[in-house]
Formats: C-alpha cells, structure tokens, sequence
C-alpha cells in the first residue's frame, strides 16, 4: 500500500538512503509491526509467562475433561430405577467397577464417573431408603462431563501469537503444564536527551522536568517490552548520542527521545544516516507526533525515535513502539475497537490526530489537554481516538487504549 500523505521536509534535514515521505498513521502502525522477525522461543516457567505471547500453540496431551466427570453431587446410576447403591466415590479417588442396569454409587462433583453410568441423578431428586436410592429416569449423559468433551487429547487450545494472560495460564495448567514455549519480552533501551531537562524536583528558571523518563518504562512494561536501562545523554558535543545509541548493545529496541526535528541540536537523521540505518517510517501524517521514526539498525536492533514534547511522543509511542513491541513478540496487531467519538475538534485535511477520550464502551468523548507538552488529557482519558479527515461530530474512530 502506497503512502497516503506525503509533507515537504525541510531542505536542511539530512537525507537517509530512503524516502523521507510521511505515511498515514494506520499504515505507520502495519509497517512498525511488520518490519522484525519474531524473536527466538524459549520455555519458562507459568509464573514468569504472563504477558508474554505463546511461540507455539497450546496443545492439551490430554482429552478435557480427562475422565468422564460427575457435575453434580448425587447418585452416578446405570438404566432405570430403583438403584441397589453399590458404593462412593469422591473427587479425585477412583471406584475401579462396572455398574449394571439398576446400579448406582453415591457421587460427589467432580468425581469420576464409573463405567456402565447412563447418568447422575442429582441429590435433589433422590429418595434414599438403606441401600436404595430411586428418582426420575433422566436422559442418557445427564448431569456426565464425558471425557474429551471440551477438548480432545492433541487439539489446539491457544494459537502461537496468543498473549498470554491469567486464563491461559490456568488453561496450561489444566492441560498438565508447568511451563509455556514463549517469545522474550524485547530488551529497550531508553536514551533521553535534551540539554534543557531537569531529572528531579521543580526544574530551574528556562528549564524543564524530564516527563518521558519516568513515562516510558512504566509504557513499555505495558506494551509488552522490558526496559533494560534509561540514559539521559547530553545534546553536545555532538556525537554522543551516536555513542549512546552503540553503547545499548544489549537492546533489541533503542528508544530515542527528543532530536527527532531539524535544529542545531537534532542529531538523530544524521546519525542514522551515518550509520547506514534502514529507515522503515520516517514522519507520520499525523499531529501530534509527526517527526517520529523507526530505522532498523546493521546489527538487527531496532531505533524507535519519539518527539520531545510529551504528549507527541505518547502518541508516537503507541504508534511505533506498541506494534514493533507486538512484532517482535510474534504477537498480532492489537485490533481497534471503533466507537462514535463526540466532542469538538477541527479534523485536519491531510493527517489524522490523535485525541485523548474517555470511553464508556459504548461512545467516546474528547477530553481536553492534548497540545503537543501537555499530558493532562492522556493521563486521565482511556483511549487515543484517530480522527481521520473526513470525521464529523459523532462519526466513528479507531481507539487506541491506553490501560495499563
Ligand atoms: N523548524 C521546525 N521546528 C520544529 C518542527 C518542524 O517541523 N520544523 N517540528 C516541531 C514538532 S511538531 C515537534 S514534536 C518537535 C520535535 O522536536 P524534537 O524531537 O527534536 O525534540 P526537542 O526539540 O528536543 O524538544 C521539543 C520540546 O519538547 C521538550 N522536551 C524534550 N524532551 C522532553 C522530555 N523528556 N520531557 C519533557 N519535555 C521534553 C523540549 O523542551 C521542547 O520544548 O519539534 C518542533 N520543532
Ligand atoms: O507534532 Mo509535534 O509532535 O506537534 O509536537
């Protein structure tokens, strides 16, 4: 698919070897998500497994239920009534007999239901006298989980790709499992820069608080990544951002904050292009957000670049980190859920914009506090909705969620 929308870029802005043409901001999201090969599969244990994504389905060895199982407690009989009761069994011990027509054993949930049982008459419905029990004739298999009904042994429970989340993790112990074949959580590096940012505290007279250091771990933890460190490198001399970025070798994604546009101090095209990077998305047809970049570098390591201003590189975030995150987890392109969005914003000709909402799961509404630094509108909204340019008041949007 061709790019949708193309801006001029500045003549000052150093070339790489490929286009520097913006994509659409959907299409940003396909190629982010496209460009790795997943990463190798390795086994861990339940516990460590959440939140990764399976490396191969999920298959029970097993048929589930294993044994035909009472799902009710009562009497497992055999034919018509009245039944000679002939013993007990409780959950998770076996009765090794056979019943025959006019049989029965008391039976408690869960337990296995003996061979030659047409049904379990639940207690309700029983009349006990001695070692008698009678009820109502119920239909073959009432009240049995017969083996094998929910999953036969060798089928499919979960495809390869599938993040894994608590209900996969108790499905693999149910299967028997102790332990998953998953993807590893990508290693990101974090390189903050900008001369003008303070680390802690009320920053100084012409100076900022750094919001992206603490906002980014906490973002790749929620899109799946693992953040092995966050550096905040000066803007000068230059070079040391080049520096930083080789250092980071133990990253399989090297985040880049700030330096993304074309001032004096905006390193970050000129050193890819002197590394001879492979640019995959170079601008996006958005707002806010646009300068952002993805470039895979020579050693296969992967350079996400986010505009300094926050709330632009959130966007960003969401836009080419969340899916080359997925990408290389060999996890699927989360899908958008798509809901009325209403509120008053002016959509733009020739891009999307990204907008914070608040969702009620049924419409979305526009919250404010999105200009490009400031954060307010994120930090309590649920979802970014893209408005795209023909979008009117109460027409639809993707959502891109924000929980975690
Ligand atoms: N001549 C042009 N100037 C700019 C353009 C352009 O197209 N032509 N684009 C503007 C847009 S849009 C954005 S976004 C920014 C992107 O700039 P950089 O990625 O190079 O980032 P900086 O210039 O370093 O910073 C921009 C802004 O954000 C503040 N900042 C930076 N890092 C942080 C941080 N960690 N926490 C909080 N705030 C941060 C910084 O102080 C600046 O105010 O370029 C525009 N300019
Ligand atoms: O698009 Mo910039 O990314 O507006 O702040």
């Amino acid at each position: 698919m061709p790019p949708t929308t193309s801006v001029a870029l500045p003549a000052s802005m150093p070339r790489t070897a490929h286009s520097l043409r913006a994509v659409s901001w959907a299409r940003a999201r396909v190629l982010a998500h496209a460009a790795p090969r997943a990463s190798a599969a390795r086994t861990v244990p339940l516990a460590d497994a959440v939140g990764l994504a399976l490396a191969e389905d999920l298959r029970t060895r097993r048929p589930l239920p294993a044994f035909d199982t009472a799902a009710m407690d009562g009497y497992a009989v055999a034919g018509a009534g009245p039944w000679r009761v002939r013993g007990t069994v409780r959950a998770g011990s076996a009765w090794g007999g056979v019943l025959r027509a006019g049989e029965g054993v008391e039976i408690s949930t869960g337990g296995q239901v003996p061979s030659g049982s047409s049904a379990v008459l639940p207690l309700e419905l029983a009349v006990c006298d001695g070692d008698r029990v009678s009820g109502p004739l119920l239909p073959p298999g009432r009240h049995i989980r017969r083996a094998g009904e929910d999953a036969p042994a060798g089928s499919s429970l979960a495809p390869a790709g599938t993040r894994i989340g608590p209900a996969l993790l108790g499905l693999a112990a149910s299967c028997g499992q102790d332990a998953l074949v998953v993807r590893a959580r990508p290693r990101v590096g974090i390189l903050v820069t900008g001369d003008e940012l303070d680390h802690t505290g009320q920053p100084g007279p012409g100076r900022v608080r750094d919001a992206l250091g603490p906002l980014l771990p906490a973002l790749v933890t929620a899109l799946g990544g693992e953040t092995r460190s966050v550096r905040h490198v000066p803007d000068r001399p230059a070079g040391l951002l080049a520096e930083a970025v080789h250092a980071m070798r133990d990253a399989d994604i090297v985040v880049v904050t700030g330096s993304t546009s074309v001032g004096a101090t905006d390193q970050l095209r000129r050193l890819l292009a002197d590394a001879e990077a492979r640019m995959v998305v170079d601008t996006v047809a958005c707002r806010p957000g646009h300068p952002m970049l993805l470039a895979e570098l020579p050693a296969g390591r992967w350079l996400v670049g986010l505009p300094g201003n926050p709330y632009a590189a959130l966007v960003a975030a969401h836009t080419l980190l969340g899916p080359l995150t997925a990408g290389l987890c060999g996890r699927g392109l989360d899908p958008l859920p798509h809901a009325p969005v209403r509120g008053s914003l002016r959509p733009a000709p020739d891009f999307t914009r990204l907008v914070p909402v608040s969702w009620d799961g049924a419409e979305a509404r526009i919250v404010g506090g999105h200009r490009s630094a400031f954060l307010q509108g994120a930090a309590v909204a649920d979802a970014l909705a893209a408005i795209t340019p023909g979008w009117t008041d109460g027409s639809p949007a993707p959502l891109v969620l924000l929980a975690g």
